[in-house]
């Protein structure tokens, strides 16, 4: 089985997609959407933890000189810390605006100009949160090494938005292989097959649609 499909299973194991077509759930682009993934509740399970943080550390192991790590608050951070001390290098994360008190910092940890980040989020739905950052990390001086999260939903609309930033992105699993293993385990029913297919197609639409 591969990387994608495995880690789709972890997600499915610990629970961690719900669906709820009839009160679907407002995404940080304030998209409404009969799914949820939530990569946060990987965290409590020790064995499976590690099992995401190998398969994060390889692929970044596996990128072009990566001098540091940049989390995405509040998701990517503890992913991110774990990957970047898997592979011993340093580690800073990027707030979604400035504290507005203590230091006002919005990137956090000490940034060096020059270094190459690789920006590490959980997920990616729009690709909004983890290119803002990216973009708050640049204008600080900061390299971008490329993206990596753990799940993406695949819109098209988000793939072209990392490569009109220029910024590489990986992940460890997808939307497909979500999926698929659903599909193929029985754990989704034909008529939430049937949901997901239409919002897929037309997720804005679907969004927009949707009368509570
Ligand atoms: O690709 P996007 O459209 O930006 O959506 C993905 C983002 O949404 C979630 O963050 P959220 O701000 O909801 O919560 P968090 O504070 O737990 O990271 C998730 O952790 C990603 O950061
Ligand atoms: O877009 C989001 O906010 C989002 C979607 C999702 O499935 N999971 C998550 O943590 N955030």
């Amino acid at each position: 089985m591969d990387t994608s499909r495995q880690i789709a299973r972890r997600l499915l194991e610990v629970g961690a997609v719900k669906l709820q077509p009839q009160t679907p759930f407002t995404w940080a682009s304030g998209l409404r959407s009969p799914i949820y993934c939530d990569n946060r509740v990987l965290l409590s399970f020790p064995e499976i933890r590690n099992e995401i943080v190998s398969a994060l550390a390889g692929a970044a192991g596996a990128m072009d000189s990566i001098e540091g790590i940049a989390g995405v608050a509040t998701a990517g951070i503890p992913h991110g810390a774990l990957v970047a001390d898997r592979l011993r290098v340093p580690f800073i994360y990027i707030r979604s605006s400035a504290k507005e008190h203590g230091r006002k910092n919005q990137i956090e940890g000490r940034l060096e100009a020059g270094r190459r980040y690789l920006v590490v989020e959980d997920l990616i739905s729009t690709g909004g949160s983890s290119l803002k950052a990216a973009e708050v990390l640049r204008a600080a001086g900061g390299e971008i090494g490329g993206a990596l999260a753990i799940f993406t939903y695949q819109f098209p609309s988000a793939t072209r938005a990392f490569q009109h930033a220029e910024i590489p992105l990986t992940t460890i699993s997808n939307y497909a292989a979500l999926l698929e293993e659903a599909e193929q385990s029985g754990q989704i029913s034909a008529e939430e097959a049937a949901t997901l297919a239409d919002w897929r197609r037309d997720p804005r639409a679907w969004s927009d649609a949707f009368v509570n």
